[in-house]
């Protein structure tokens, strides 16, 4: 048993990286540390025990708020169908999801018949079903001070590098050099907060090293 803070629990298409498209329940963990400037999801960031309340108080929000509840996995798997739910893919991301032990979480959700997937800026160490897909968004050089790890960088199914600036690619290739990284891993490149001039160095990216673009799409149609 592991009990986790959730920040958000919604169904909604998954907007990013190679499963964009896909109905999806998300599950928002409170908790991060590591300070990236453009972050669309600060409301996460406070582990504040201030901000505790009730499970329904939370699945209720109509906008970001700090408010979490805090609940093991086989609650939230009973919660899955109390708000029936549909999609049969579930995305863990955050805040940090690796601040925490997911092994039980994934453990039960693909021993129920789910795909899971986290997202994750590889700052912890993994601890999730060894099914459990991927996704890596590394952050290097961010104010709190964290480095990718090793092991999220061996263990990653795609790493989706959010991009505004040539250095950002730079950084992405240093990463990608490191001999400990999954040589099979799909690469793509998502531009910060779509503005026009890092879509347009993605793009561009992209095409002279055949890596693939992820657009926030959910942005673009005003979904969760
Ligand atoms: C909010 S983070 C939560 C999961 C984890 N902390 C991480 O960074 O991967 C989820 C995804 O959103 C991306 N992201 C956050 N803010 C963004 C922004 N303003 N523009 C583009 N991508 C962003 C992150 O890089 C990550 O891929
Ligand atoms: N629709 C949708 N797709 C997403 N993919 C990654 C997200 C995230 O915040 O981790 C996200 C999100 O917040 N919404
Ligand atoms: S690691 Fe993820 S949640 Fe944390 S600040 Fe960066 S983008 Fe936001
Ligand atoms: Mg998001």
């Amino acid at each position: 048993m592991s009990v986790l803070k959730v920040n958000e629990m919604f169904e909604t298409i998954q907007g990013e990286g190679f499963y964009t498209g896909l109905p999806a329940i998300f599950i928002r963990l409170q908790g991060c540390p590591v300070g990236c400037p453009w972050c669309d999801t600060k409301h996460t960031w406070t582990l504040d025990p201030a901000f505790q309340t009730d499970t329904q108080q939370v699945l209720a929000k109509t906008s970001d708020s700090e408010q979490y509840f805090s609940a093991d996995e086989h609650k939230l798997l009973s919660l899955f169908e109390q708000q029936q739910y549909h999609a049969r893919h579930v995305v863990i991301t955050g805040g940090e999801p690796a601040m925490y032990d997911l092994i039980p979480l994934t453990s039960l959700l693909i021993d129920k018949g789910y795909c899971v997937q986290i997202e994750t800026s590889g700052t912890f160490e993994i601890q999730a079903h060894p099914d459990t897909w991927v996704t890596l968004s590394p952050k290097v050089d961010m104010k709190g001070g964290y480095d990718v790890l090793d092991q999220p960088l061996k263990l990653a199914n795609e790493i989706k590098h959010p991009v505004a600036m040539q250095k950002h690619i730079d950084e992405l290739d240093t990463l990608l050099a490191r001999p400990v990284t999954n040589p099979e891993a799909m690469v793509y490149l998502q531009p910060i907060s779509q503005q026009r001039r890092a879509t347009e160095l993605a793009v561009n990216t992209c095409i002279n090293r055949n890596w693939r673009l992820s657009l926030q799409t959910h942005k673009f149609i005003g979904i969760d």
